[in-house]
């Protein structure tokens, strides 16, 4: 049996065209994401818990400063996955909010899948261990 693995934390966002996506992506690999803190935007969240058995803990709505909480918590090592089903073909209101959060994970090593194809690449990558190291990171932060 695995041992509950709350050291790695997952953040999952999806805008509202994705959200059936991510939905799906939960439930299909929520037997890994349980394993792990999951860490959402509110809508999102509130998604997620209502089509898996998945318990997230839901921040402020994307539009109303939701990225901008993740984006502190990729500061402070909290947040050692993104994974964010992007709406490449309808504007946001907070544009520059997702754009900030994307910098920041470049600044601090954080990996970030923003399409499904990358995002399940990533999820087996988790569960293989590939993303130990960030424990690592955080250790010496
Ligand atoms: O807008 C979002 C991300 O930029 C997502 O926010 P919600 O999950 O609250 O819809």
């Amino acid at each position: 049996m695995r041992v509950k693995n709350l050291e790695l934390n997952v953040a999952l966002i999806a805008h509202d065209k994705m959200k059936d996506q991510m939905v799906n992506f939960c439930y299909a690999y929520q037997h890994i994401l349980r394993n792990y803190g999951l860490y959402t935007t509110g809508t999102t969240g509130k998604r997620i818990e209502e089509g898996t058995v998945l318990s997230v803990h839901k921040l402020a709505s994307g539009p109303l400063g939701g990225d901008q909480q993740i984006g502190a918590m990729i500061v402070t090592e909290d947040i050692d996955l993104v994974i964010f089903l992007r709406d490449p073909l309808t504007p946001q209101p907070h544009e520059t909010d997702i754009q900030a959060l994307i910098r920041l994970c470049d600044v601090h090593y954080v990996p970030i899948a923003t399409n499904l194809a990358s995002a399940e690449i990533f999820v087996r990558a988790l569960d293989n261990g590939d993303l130990d190291w960030r424990k690592l990171r955080k250790k010496h932060s």
